[in-house]
């Protein structure tokens, strides 16, 4: 029979994505013992993940809310679905300068209040629109912090808009900076997109390195009135600068997609549920891509786009494959091959790839393998995960 997989689900998943799992997969909210996760941003943080989970499938780009260093640990790669969201993220950024510049969310609540039953109130909407008056984008200057999927889109959109942009990514990929625009100019430092920028993005995954990256020490340096957008994660910027910088009119407006208890009904704040992602097109986009990927990792234990593994893929040329997450640690190859030899199994096709101290071997080999060789391959120090994934007949 068929291998049989069951995946616990831990957040509303697109059932576009999850039509994509074989129909002899089980999926379900209360799985006891899963084979893989499906989340979006349920924090993981304090679950107890069982020890039958062999992969966690972020539906969705930020993995913040998944304890990825113990997973690491365990051998486990955590996947995600870079730039799936990409889109959507960018959209509701262009939203979201549009509400800073026009006033748009002050004067949506100014109509609501109307009203209509008053003969005056055609004069009342002439009178009040001046206390809406804005600025155009067209001109501005937009600093991106951080040009990955989301940055670049960004990048683009605003140039089409006619806005200046400045851009810093200390660790901007090939791929990215390709894909950007020639007119963006490129900056050196947060120091520097804040000095030049009206409008600061902010496009970083929420780590050690960027908790706090807007804060009481720089946020000061932005020029008089300037708007700060952060639909990057909420620790990304520090909300007491935030408060403080808008009661001194320094800042302009924080447009966020974070609301939270200090911030929300606070002057000059936009806040929204976290919407970034929440597009039909995005959950879809998301949902399909972590869920084909983990299939592909389940049953053939390629890896393609796990942010704690290296990339490795090998075609099925033989029924039998051993798939082993190891420490990237001197002789570990050597070790594998050594015990599938002193079995007497002949190694078919090979492929180790490492990511910083992690690595993954795929072997494949031309016999059934037995469940003391599996065993001894676990024991071998340094290697923290075997699965053994042979074609069913
Ligand atoms: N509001 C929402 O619904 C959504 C929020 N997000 C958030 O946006 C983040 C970015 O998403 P993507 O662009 O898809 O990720 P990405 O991985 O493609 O891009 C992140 C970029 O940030 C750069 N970076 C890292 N540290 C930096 C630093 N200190 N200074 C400047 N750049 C730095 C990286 O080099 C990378 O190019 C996610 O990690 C997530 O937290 C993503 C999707 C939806
Ligand atoms: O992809 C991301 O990082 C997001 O923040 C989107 O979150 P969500 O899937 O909408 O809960």
């Amino acid at each position: 029979m068929a291998n049989q997989f069951q995946i616990l689900i831990l957040n509303q998943i697109s059932a576009t994505g999850l039509k994509r799992l074989p129909e002899r997969y089980t999926t379900g909210k209360d799985i006891k013992a899963p084979d893989a996760v499906l989340v979006r941003s349920a924090d993981m943080h304090g679950m107890d993940i069982p020890a039958s989970v062999r992969a966690i499938g972020r539906a969705g780009a930020g993995t913040n809310n998944i304890p990825v260093k113990a997973m690491s640990q365990r051998g486990v790669p955590v996947f995600n679905a870079p730039g799936a969201n990409a889109n959507a993220v960018k959209e509701l950024v262009l939203v979201g300068m549009l509400l800073a510049a026009r006033n748009i969310a002050g004067a949506l609540d100014f109509v609501a209040k109307l009203d209509t039953a008053d003969p005056e109130m055609d004069r009342k909407v002439e009178d009040g629109k001046k206390s809406f008056a804005g600025y155009e984008l067209a001109g501005q200057t937009l600093g991106i912090i951080g040009l990955g999927k989301i940055g670049c889109l960004v990048a683009d959109a605003a140039i089409k808009l006619g806005m200046n942009v400045y851009g810093y990514d200390p660790e901007i990929t090939v791929d990215a900076a390709w894909s950007l625009p020639s007119q963006v100019r490129k900056a050196h430092s947060v120091a520097e997109v804040l000095k030049h920028a009206q409008f600061i993005s902010l496009h970083v995954p929420l780590v050690d390195a960027t908790r706090n990256l807007i804060n009481a020490d720089n946020i000061g340096t932005m020029k008089h009135g300037a708007v700060l957008l952060n639909f990057s994660r909420e620790g990304v910027v520090n909300e007491a600068a935030v408060l403080a910088a808008l009661a001194e009119k320094k800042l302009g407006r924080y447009v966020c997609d974070f609301p939270s208890a200090a911030i929300n009904g606070r002057p000059g704040i936009i806040a929204l549920p976290h919407l970034g992602a929440s597009t039909q097109e995005a959950e879809e986009n998301c949902a399909v891509m972590v869920a084909d990927q983990l299939v592909d990792y389940l049953e053939h234990g390629n890896i393609q786009n796990a942010v704690n593994f290296p990339n490795v893929s090998m075609p099925r040329e033989s029924t039998y494959r051993l798939a082993i997450a190891n420490a990237n640690v001197p002789n570990m190859v050597g070790q594998i091959s050594t015990a599938l030899a002193q079995a007497g199994l002949n190694i078919h096709n090979m492929v180790n790839k490492s990511r910083g101290e992690m690595a993954y071997t795929l072997v494949d080999v031309d016999s059934k393998v037995t469940p003391q060789v599996i065993d001894g391959i676990a024991r071998i120090e340094g290697v923290l995960a075997v699965r053994y994934l042979p074609l069913e007949a």
